[in-house]
């Protein structure tokens, strides 16, 4: 059966069992002609068959904040809401109460300043756009609203950002627990979280190492573990490194040993260290 479409109108392709997104340029006269969004590919209106093209959702050509909202749940939606969204610097999608980030290898102006903080602080997991604090806060509150521990896993490939999002955990969690009733004011900023937040780079100083994915690859995979109070501070803490690969040792001036070892220690990490936890205690 034959299928017509208008001038503009967003469209998937299938292509070699893989669906496209595209824009109709013109359809009639025996062929339709779209655009894909990798390139032009023309075909004729006899083959256009539900099959090989079919319109797109709205929902799909507007994107949408939490993905469980998709009117079309397959890999090539969801890889297009996920670009769509990260060409406009929004780099967080929400998949229900699951965060999806993509690494945007750039600062992004605003995004994790002390204001931001704040702001997802005071606001219920949903209410304002997908972030990273909106699920450190989401965690916090439920210490209480559950009445038990919480616990964030953050997976992903080599250099997908799992460091990064542990260590925006942290100052998020750090900035609630100096704030929080049970904090007197004479100790705003206490050696406790300080040495949480500042625990990062001297860990990473042991075991991270440049591979070919990621500049400042870690090479163990982090439980932490932070302890607090009743009134929302934090007492205490612990980071337990699980997996600590030595393959010998790597020098700068070797490039042959450095892309061996670097071989063999993402052979080895790939299935074990690809996920941190950070795990927030209710009451010591
Ligand atoms: N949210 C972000 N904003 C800006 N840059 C980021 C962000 N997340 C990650 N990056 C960049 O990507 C690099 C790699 O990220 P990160 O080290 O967190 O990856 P990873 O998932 O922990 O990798 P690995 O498993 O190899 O340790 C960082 O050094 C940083 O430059």
């Amino acid at each position: 059966r034959t299928h017509f479409y208008d001038e503009g109108a967003r469209v998937w392709v299938r292509e070699k069992e893989q669906l496209v997104p595209a824009t109709v340029n013109s359809c009639g006269d025996g062929t339709l002609v779209v655009t894909t969004d990798y390139g032009e590919v023309r075909i004729k209106t006899a083959e256009v068959t539900r099959e090989k093209v079919y319109a797109m959702h709205q929902s799909s050509i507007d994107g949408v904040e939490d993905m469980s909202a998709l009117a079309e749940l397959h890999e090539a939606a969801i890889m297009h809401n996920l670009y769509q969204r990260y060409q406009k610097d929004n780099i967080y999608t929400n998949i229900g109460s699951i965060l999806a980030a993509v690494n945007p290898y750039k600062q992004i102006s605003g995004l994790y300043d002390l204001e931001k903080v704040h702001q997802y602080s005071r606001h219920q997991f949903g209410e304002l756009p997908p972030h990273i604090f909106a699920v450190a806060n989401e965690c916090y509150r439920c210490i209480w609203k559950r009445h038990d521990s919480q616990c964030v896993l953050i997976s992903g490939e080599s250099g997908a950002g799992k460091t990064e999002s542990t260590k925006l955990l942290l100052q998020f969690l750090s900035e609630m627990s100096q704030n929080s009733a049970g904090t007197p004011a004479s100790e705003k900023t206490t050696r406790v979280e300080q040495a949480i937040v500042q625990s990062s780079p001297i860990m990473e100083a042991f075991g991270n190492a440049k591979t070919v994915y990621n500049n400042n690859s870690s090479r163990f995979g982090k439980f932490i573990q932070l302890h607090f109070s009743e009134c929302g501070n934090i007492q205490g803490g612990c980071v337990i490194d699980c997996i600590l690969h030595s393959y010998g040792s790597v020098t700068p001036h070797s490039d042959h040993t450095r892309s061996s070892c670097t071989c063999c220690v993402e052979h080895f990490s790939s299935s074990y260290t690809q996920s941190s936890a950070v795990m927030l205690c209710h009451h010591l």
